[in-house]
């Protein structure tokens, strides 16, 4: 287990690229860590790789400072975005020269090299040096060399983000199934919803040097902590329509602007909400957890078609609901234009709520 406590890194005087992080990779997990561009990801690698020292706080392996100890004694595999290969050696010479390095013999450097060429679909191109691939060849290289060898910890950065979307996809199932085969611990970075979703046993969401939250992708995309990541994990992002709270009985009813009622919580459930004049409350759901309605449908809110995006399977329209705009999909072989008027209906309970962007409660099904 590899513990970040309290890990703070500042780049000179000024730039501050982690802020005060606590983030746990266990033994033998796919970790991902998703963010947007410039949010910490890359420095996080580094400072588990040993390449970076944080300006405080501590890194632990199994519970024993490793601050010390340097990058060549971490038994750490790096996979960079930027790849650097060695160029005066060829494709297969640079897959074999971390295990020639480990003094394994031929015919195991032989089978390992076939394995991962394989995978990675670069088996044609052993022979050749690096300095005549594509992009994405060299990165397909470059992640070929960091896992070919066990490793304590596999950090990858971002090692996919080359390639196109088929490729990007194999590969990462690949590498999925690689990594549970040989129970290897990996932390991989990416800036995509999908691949975070798609790999990650736990996803680590950092913003801005910090972590947003981590768990599993179901806790995330159910039961995001705050509206970045309910924004930020999933797509399309969660929408969100801002709302006041009315007591109702044992329920409070949640109604937009204009008094139409779009949701109704058990009171019990919405405990944390604070009465606080001035306070942003907003209703968050998802494209699939809204429909569109026929006109003389109850409860409706009507809005206006600002953007359709036509999926294949599925087609996704932006509605302009007064100052919010949300995201309702409906079935591809219906026809919207923009500017046309729609009603959507509301599940009165499957909704999450937030008070100035934190998670109050998120109703059944996700509670
Ligand atoms: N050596 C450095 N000197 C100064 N600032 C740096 C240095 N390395 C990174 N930074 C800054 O620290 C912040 C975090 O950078 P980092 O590379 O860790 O982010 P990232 O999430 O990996 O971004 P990306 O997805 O673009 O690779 C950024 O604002 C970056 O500009």
């Amino acid at each position: 287990m590899y513990e970040l406590k309290a890990v703070h890194k500042r780049y000179g005087l000024a730039k501050v690229a982690l802020r005060k992080i606590d983030l746990t990779v266990r033994d033998r997990e796919f970790l991902v860590i998703y963010g947007p561009a410039g949010a910490g990801k890359s420095t996080i690698l580094n400072i588990l790789a040993g390449i970076t020292r944080p300006t405080s706080g501590d890194v632990r392996r199994d519970g024993v400072s490793i601050l010390r100890v340097p990058p060549e004694r971490r038994d750490a595999a790096m996979a960079f975005e930027n790849y650097a290969l060695y160029s005066h050696l060829s494709v297969g010479e640079n897959l074999a020269f971390p295990l020639r390095a480990r003094g394994l013999g031929a015919a195991e450097i032989a089978s390992r090299v076939a394995r991962i060429s394989g995978i990675l679909g670069i088996g044609h191109l052993l022979d050749r040096r690096p300095g005549l691939l594509s992009g994405g060849q060299r990165q397909r290289v470059a992640l070929g060399r960091a896992i070919i060898r066990p490793a304590d910890i596999y950090l990858l950065d971002e090692p996919v983000g080359h390639l196109d979307a088929k490729l990007r996809h194999k590969i990462r199932a690949e590498l999925k199934a690689l990594a549970d085969d040989l129970s290897a611990t990996v932390v991989f970075t990416t800036t995509s919803s999908r691949e975070a979703l798609a790999l990650g046993d736990r996803v680590a969401v950092l913003n801005e040097g910090r972590i947003e939250q981590a768990g599993t992708p179901e806790e995330l995309y159910h039961r995001p902590a705050n509206a970045f990541v309910a924004s930020f994990v999933g797509d399309p992002p969660m929408s969100f329509l801002s709302v006041a709270p009315r007591r109702e009985g044992d329920r409070i009813a949640f109604a937009t602007p204009g008094g139409m009622p779009v949701a109704a919580l058990p009171a019990r459930a919405v405990e944390s909400l604070r009465d606080e004049p001035g306070s942003r409350i907003q209703i968050g759901f998802r494209s699939n957890e809204v429909r569109l309605a026929g006109p003389d449908d109850p409860g409706t809110l009507r809005g206006r078609v600002d953007v359709v995006e036509n999926l294949g399977y599925v087609k996704i329209a932006l509605v302009g609901i007064g100052e919010d705009q949300v995201s309702v999909s409906f079935p591809a072989s219906r026809h919207l234009s923009v500017g046309e008027t729609v009603a959507i209906a509301f599940p009165r309970d499957a909704v999450h709520l937030f008070q100035n962007a934190r998670a109050i409660a998120h109703a059944a099904p996700y509670a």
